[in-house]
């Protein structure tokens, strides 16, 4: 299974969260060594619960702390909505892991893709904006020409999305811009922004979250059919780069190998 995405499973959540923690802390750490900052984006949808599960615990030893003050937090994908409403991936996050964090958590740095309702109004602008955020960030597009994200936390559709890259969409064919709008979302709301494929497959680490028997006739098609999915296509991009943490429910029936979790 050399340079295949790996793919771990545990009983459920309670048995995936330690391992996800153990994981995202590996990526900071590496992060850290490279650029003193640990840059990460994360996605809506059931991803920030699961997160939360994983990293609102106290350190069991000191090599086992989030260090959140160095975390940089983009957004994978969002929908073009004000950051309170109950549609923002932002919001989301905000309530289910930031509005979490034990009191006195020295804070992350967040980049939340625009609050403007002026620019939400007008997604090729939005995305625009927020591309001006990543270059700011990982240096301007003359020196580099993807940005890399230290790691980036991804949800799967029961579509086999990922991000706003839905199944079959032209956006999968973008190659030059970082962030890009869609307008006709198959799942509401229809407007939003998403990083594109070549910023996903550029980054150092992709894991995915899947859980629940809802997400089991997709993982198979990802994993077993040559179905051209968004999830499919960043697993073949990215080889062993890329890391599925995944419960039983969500992978039953499934033939492609389970790794047994090590970092
Ligand atoms: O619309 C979205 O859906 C995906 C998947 O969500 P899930 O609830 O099935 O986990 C999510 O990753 C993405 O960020 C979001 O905008």
């Amino acid at each position: 299974m050399a340079n295949q995405a790996n793919l771990y499973s545990f009983p459920a959540v309670d048995a995936l969260a330690p391992a996800l923690r153990a994981y995202v802390i590996s990526c900071q750490e590496a992060g850290l060594a490279r650029h003193g900052v640990f840059k990460v984006a994360v996605s809506g949808g059931s991803l920030p619960k699961t997160l939360a599960q994983a990293l609102i615990a106290e350190p069991s030893s000191p090599a086992d702390t989030v260090k959140w003050d160095k975390w940089e937090i983009f957004f994978a994908d969002e929908r073009a909505v004000p950051l309170d409403d109950a549609d923002s991936n932002y919001g989301l996050l905000k309530t289910e892991l930031l509005d979490k964090l034990p009191a006195g958590t020295p804070p992350p740095t967040v980049h939340p893709i625009s609050a403007d309702p002026e620019v939400l109004a007008d997604t090729q602008e939005l995305s625009d904006q927020y591309e001006q955020t990543l270059v700011r960030s990982f240096a301007g597009r003359d020196s580099v020409r993807l940005p890399i994200f230290d790691l980036l936390l991804l949800g799967c559709g029961p579509d086999g999305h990922t991000c706003s890259l839905f199944p079959g969409h032209e956006l999968l064919r973008e190659t030059d811009a970082w962030v890009a709008p869609i307008n006709d979302s198959p799942k509401p709301p229809l407007s939003r922004v998403t990083l594109t494929l070549p910023v996903i497959t550029h980054a150092v680490r992709v894991a995915f979250v899947a859980t629940g028997g809802g997400k089991k006739d997709i993982m198979k098609e990802i994993f077993e059919e040559e179905s051209g999915l968004p999830c499919a296509l960043v697993n073949s991009l990215c080889g062993d780069r890329c890391s599925w943490f995944v419960d039983n429910a969500a992978v039953e029936g499934i033939s492609y190998p389970r790794r047994p979790f090590s970092l």
